[in-house]
């Protein structure tokens, strides 16, 4: 038998983000994967080899490695050809801030109880969450049940390359054949390794996320500064991020961040510390800045338009960042409806989140392609850093623009550039 059919099965249950990720991985590696979601239309196209979600090499991927990849509905397959069932089913924020463990609970309760099973956790779930699954286990007579905690570290846009060269891999567990099973399965990708107990492993995850929201917020705070004092924020990152201690990366000013995790982990960390009779005051911070790095954009139009009652506002792009189709928590979701609420006409262009965002965002007028967006806008708002952008024939654009007015969220455009074609240009913490 040679060396790659002797790799472990595995199951991936919730082909989203992060299981179809996975299962590609797994399967490059030669791994067989059992994938089971309980969307019966995502199963049913998968199957046909198209893939839900746009991800940079995810098609190219599950295409070359499709006779290791196995898609249902039903868990009874994944169950009879594998032991691990990895988890990566969707854990949103819940009214409250909390995550929402329901997808968790109903993957929890399908499962047999059996010797031969172990869950490996992928979703990002609060501390404690391992341990209450082994409770609802042992409740079912299942005291040796298996559990490890495996956070999952890919940024969307890249995830396929993070997965093939993550930073580190994290493992918690109970030192059991499970855990040896999990870091036996990613030994070839020669990461770091951390394993751990379960909980410091679940920490781990909402530790990092929060720290990386708090740099952001970090610096999108010195942004403002820069702003009042005429320093030039992107200067300051870079003479900030030379030091070793302090590094360049997340260091990017901007409108706030979004996506499906940072808001939501750093909130369920803030209420998972407050639970546990902690007051996480830093943050209280980290989210009300990045609410406020928003609006300010609103009035930054207002310093130049005035009232922004029958002004026309194109939002650039729409995505919560480049290289992915993902609204999820989005900055241009909380801009649109300001705009709106401001009386503005909002019209928008997003190279790949068109069809999710006409379903998020009422009102607004979506074009397909950026000049057409900006057809007799008073203003443009660069939301998202979509290389097209620094591309666009500004000269020309100005040209069908009613007013000539750039605000760019990112800092993505050169401002000089914009000066040049006749444009008032304000980016995040530039300087004038
Ligand atoms: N998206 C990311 O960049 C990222 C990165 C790291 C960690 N995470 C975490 O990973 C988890 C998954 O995130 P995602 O973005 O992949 O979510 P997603 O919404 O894209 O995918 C979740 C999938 O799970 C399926 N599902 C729900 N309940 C199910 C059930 N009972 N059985 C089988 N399938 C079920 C859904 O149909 C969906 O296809 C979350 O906890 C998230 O916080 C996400
Ligand atoms: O310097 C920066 C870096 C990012 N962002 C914004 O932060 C958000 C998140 O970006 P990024 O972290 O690149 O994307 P995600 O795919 O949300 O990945 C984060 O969330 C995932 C889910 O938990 C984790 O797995 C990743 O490690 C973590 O980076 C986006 O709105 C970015 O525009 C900034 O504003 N400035």
């Amino acid at each position: 038998m040679s060396q790659e059919q002797q790799r472990e099965p595995i199951a991936v249950i919730g082909t989203g983000y992060v299981g179809l990720v996975t299962a590609a991985g797994f399967a490059e590696l030669g791994n067989e994967v059992w994938c089971v979601d309980i969307d019966a239309s995502k199963i049913e196209r998968l199957k046909r080899g198209e893939i839900p979600i746009y991800e940079p090499g995810l098609a190219e991927s599950i295409a070359a490695n499709a006779e290791r990849l196995h898609f249902s509905t039903e868990l009874g397959p994944a169950l009879e050809h594998a032991r691990l069932l990895f988890v990566a089913v969707g854990t949103p924020p819940t009214y409250s801030g909390d995550a929402d463990l329901s997808a968790v609970h109903a993957v929890v309760d399908a499962m047999p109880v059996s010797d031969r099973h172990a869950l490996v956790m992928k979703s990002t779930v609060p501390v404690g969450t391992g341990a209450s699954i082994r409770r609802a286990f042992a409740a079912r007579g299942k005291e040796g049940f298996r559990y490890v905690s495996c956070p999952e570290f890919l940024k969307e846009g890249s995830a396929l390359a993070d997965f093939r060269k993550p930073d580190r891999v994290v493992v918690g567990d109970d030192g059991d054949w499970a855990g040896d099973a999990v870091v036996d399965l990613y030994a070839p990708l020669g990461a770091p390794l951390v394993r751990t107990d379960v909980r410091s492993a679940e920490m781990v995850k909402l530790a990092s996320n929060a720290f990386l929201a708090t740099k952001i917020s970090f610096i999108n705070e010195i942004a403002n500064v820069c702003e009042e004092t005429g320093a030039d924020v992107e200067e300051v990152a870079r003479g900030m991020g030379l030091d070793e201690r302090i590094g360049a990366k997340f260091l990017r000013p901007g409108i706030g961040y979004g996506g499906s995790c940072f808001p939501k982990d750093v909130s369920a960390l803030k209420l998972l510390a407050g639970n546990s009779g902690y007051h996480f005051q830093l943050l209280n911070a980290v989210i009300e800045v990045n609410e406020l790095q928003k609006r300010r954009v609103i009035r930054k139009l207002q310093k130049h338009l005035g009232t922004l009652v029958g002004k026309r506002i194109t939002l650039l792009g729409l995505a919560f960042k480049a290289n992915t189709d993902d609204m999820r928590e989005a900055s241009s979701l909380v801009l649109a409806s300001r705009l709106q609420g401001e009386g503005a006409i909002v019209s928008a262009y997003d190279p790949l989140a068109e069809q999710e965002a006409r379903t998020l965002m009422p009102g607004v007028e979506f074009a397909d392609s950026a000049i057409g967006a900006l057809d007799g806008a008073d203003a443009a708002v660069l939301v998202t850093e979509w290389p097209e952008f620094q591309q666009l024939d500004w000269t020309a654009a100005g040209e069908r623009m009613a007013g000539k007015l750039v605000i760019d969220g990112r800092n993505h455009l050169d401002p000089a550039a914009l000066r040049d074609a006749g444009f008032d240009y304000e980016g995040v913490g530039r300087g004038s």
